[in-house]
């Protein structure tokens, strides 16, 4: 994951049919533990970002979420971990997200994450953003792969 201080991770408000995909979440939290990685993502607490999210702060690196007022009630139950930013709108969400990450990492989600993932590639290509940077990356990788549903 090169020499990152900061991910965004997007990935499902659900947890999806496979466990799999679970566990790749859980996965993705510990790796960033185990390399420092603090975690920027959408700032809810169920599906796979409550996952991740929650790996991530067990392990004892920063978590910040960053959720539209109107869906802290809808994807936050409880508790969530780490500092939370609540913002006005879809739009100021996405751009908190790129703005304070270094790279982007999508697991499985819907339509949501498909989205987030496309809007921040469509952005490296018009150069809104040029993140990963180059100089820290040891690879970069576009893989995507769809099925019917989670
Ligand atoms: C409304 C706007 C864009 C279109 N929709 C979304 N844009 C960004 N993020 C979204 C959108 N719809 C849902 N989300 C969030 O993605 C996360 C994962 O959702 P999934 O469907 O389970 O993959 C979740 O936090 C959703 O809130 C204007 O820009």
């Amino acid at each position: 994951m090169g020499n990152f201080k900061k991910i965004c991770v997007f990935c499902g408000s659900n947890s999806g049919y496979r466990k799999i995909f679970s566990d790749a979440a859980l996965d993705l939290g510990r790796e960033l533990v185990e390399r420092k990685i603090d975690l920027v993502y959408g700032g809810g607490s169920i599906g796979l970002m409550g996952l991740v999210s929650q790996a991530v702060y067990d392990g004892g690196c920063n978590v910040l979420g960053i959720i539209p007022r109107a869906l802290v009630s809808v994807e936050i139950s409880g508790n969530a971990v780490g500092e939370v930013l609540i913002v006005s709108d879809m739009h100021e969400r996405k751009a908190e997200m790129a703005r304070r990450a270094d790279a982007f990492i999508a697991l499985p989600g819907g339509y949501g994450t498909m989205e987030e993932l496309l809007e921040v590639i469509t952005w490296s290509q018009l150069g809104i953003h040029e993140k990963p940077d180059k100089n820290k990356i040891e690879n970069v990788g576009i893989m995507m792969a769809f099925e019917g549903s989670l």
